[in-house]
């Protein structure tokens, strides 16, 4: 979250304890040597992969706060992490929710 200072902080040891196992829940896991977390969606065909990820672009906008990802076809790998932070913060979360919601048709 954001401090006075403005700088936003990555999660909290405690933070993690209750957060990362609601993702795991949800498909999203932790990448290796690195404070990220991914998940591989893959949908009908390119336009509902692509309707997809507009609606996620939208959404990022709005946040200030963008994805890491790739498309072939109907699939979507998504890797969220605070480049700001260079860990997950909040906003990941966040995104992450956010990212779930609009996958599904
Ligand atoms: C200048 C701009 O506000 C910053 O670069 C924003 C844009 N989107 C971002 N996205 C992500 N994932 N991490 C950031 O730190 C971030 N910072």
């Amino acid at each position: 979250m954001h401090t006075l200072a403005g700088k936003i902080q990555s999660l909290t040891a405690e933070e993690r304890e209750h957060l990362l196992p609601l993702l795991r829940n949800a498909q999203w896991v932790e990448v290796v040597g690195r404070d990220a977390i991914y998940k591989e969606f893959i949908f009908k065909d390119f336009n509902q992969a692509f309707g997809f990820m507009s609606r996620v672009a939208l959404q990022a906008e709005k946040m200030d706060h963008h994805p890491e990802w790739f498309n072939v076809y109907n699939k979507v790998q998504i890797t969220l992490s605070t480049h700001e932070c260079g860990g997950l913060s909040q906003r990941d979360i966040t995104l992450a929710t956010f990212i779930d919601q609009a996958s599904v048709f």
